[in-house]
């Protein structure tokens, strides 16, 4: 089965999403998300400049001597950008593998390890009852899990909070950075309020998780876990940037609350002392960002030696291609913790009609041969490219800090 075609598609209804087509000479297509929030275009360069011209010929079924390739031959291996650009090209051969059998991809991956996948939604809120009364929207549409955030008094602009009530969350909210003001006492002193809130009204059994989204320094993170250790938290992901993996084992020292880590990773090297070190619960490298299907199943096999467990990011700037090839892969892995999913505007469900379903807080991935989505391009024209960024942090005396 040999490729023929390659080719990306951006287009934006309601936010820039880049997709990577494959084609081969048997008329079969595959697809693959290839969307880094904020950095679309550097994507669509690697791909287009370095990578696409390079795949045609190849026979498509060799998916692991294409991932080396892409790996090993880029020479200035890893970063989002071109673990992103492997992973599009990686999950769409996948997808075309799955097709070629005739098989749904959780079948070709090694079949269900469950019946659905349980799913957490996003509740947020510009006050706690703000948040509360998005707790119980959440709840009464069958959700086990929700991530709770709220705004902080004293703070203009927190994390995971849109800018108007009701309004849908969206970071990558203007042509240029913008700028946010941050400060960790306030929040520190506030957030555990949010859970005992949550506690209070929704009693224990619902899973409460909350995403500190790198902010804080290893100690203030363990000060955190061990102050809302009452409220058992499911996980409290990304409480301080990961990229030095040891300053994890000072937070385990201090509390036994869950932690979760690795959207920003691209590969098992981000996570490797993390894992077998057991200093997190939940690993959240996510298909896109991280090599596609061939590498996420490294670090997911991985992970299940030292008993940490898989918690994709899922959120709307991973787009539905992403979605329904972790849902396959989520269907699969052994070790699957929770998957994340913040729905995605009608806009961008038309343009990539998919059979993943959502039923009572879970989803299931459908029995499409592949992964089951796909994209309407002629839709997708419609929609062109705005460039949007994500906003930078700064701490109230003006020194830059983690968004
Ligand atoms: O856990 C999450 O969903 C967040 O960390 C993301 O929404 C993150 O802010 C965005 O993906 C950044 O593009
Ligand atoms: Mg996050």
């Amino acid at each position: 089965m040999k490729i023929v075609e390659a080719r990306v598609i951006v287009t934006c209804p309601g936010r820039n999403l880049v997709t990577l087509k494959i084609v081969t000479d048997e008329g079969l297509y595959g697809i693959g998300d290839a969307t880094l929030n904020g950095r679309e275009l550097a994507v669509v360069a690697y791909l287009e400049e370095h990578v696409l011209p390079a795949l045609i010929g190849r026979d498509a079924h060799r998916i692991e001597d294409i991932w080396q390739y892409l790996y090993r031959g880029a020479y200035w291996r890893r970063g989002p950008v071109t673990m992103t650009a492997i992973a599009a090209v990686d999950v769409a051969l996948w997808d075309l593998k799955a097709k070629a059998a005739n098989m749904p991809l959780y079948q070709l991956l090694g079949g269900k390890s469950r019946e659905r996948v349980m799913v957490y939604g996003h509740a947020t809120g510009k006050d706690i009852e703000g948040c509360l009364d998005e707790v119980a929207r959440h709840v009464e549409l069958g959700y086990k899990a929700v991530r709770v955030q709220c705004g902080v008094p004293g703070i203009a602009t927190t994390y995971g909070v849109a800018k108007r009530s009701g309004e849908r969350y969206e970071p990558a909210d203007s042509d240029l950075p913008a700028e946010h003001v941050w400060d960790t006492a306030k929040y520190l002193n506030y957030v555990p309020k949010l859970f005992a809130a949550v506690r209070g009204r929704f009693g224990d059994d619902l899973h409460i998780l909350h995403d500190v989204h790198h902010r804080l320094t290893p100690i203030e993170a363990g000060r955190l876990g061990k102050a809302v250790e009452p409220y058992n938290l499911f996980w409290l992901e990304d409480c301080t940037p990961a990229e030095n993996q040891q300053s994890f084992r000072l937070i385990r020292q201090h509390t036994t609350t869950p932690l979760a880590v690795g959207e920003v990773f691209n590969s098992i090297h981000d996570c490797r002392e993390l894992i077998q070190e057991q200093l997190i619960d939940y690993i959240r490298t996510t298909l896109v960002h991280a090599g596609g299907i061939t590498h996420v199943r490294r670090i997911a096999d991985f992970a299940a030696l030292f008993q940490v467990r898989t918690g994709f990011h899922g959120a709307t700037d991973l787009s539905p291609v992403c979605m329904g090839a972790a849902l396959h892969f989520d269907t699969w892995v052994p070790n699957f913790g929770i998957q994340e999913h913040m729905p995605h505007e009608d806009r961008i469900d038309e343009v990539f009609p998919h059979a993943y379903r959502f039923e009572d807080g879970h989803f299931t991935p459908g029995e499409t041969p592949g992964h089951g989505v796909d994209i309407d391009e002629d839709l997708a024209r419609q929609y062109p490219y705005k460039r949007a960024s994500l906003p930078v942090n700064r701490l109230e005396d003006g020194t830059l800090w983690h968004w």
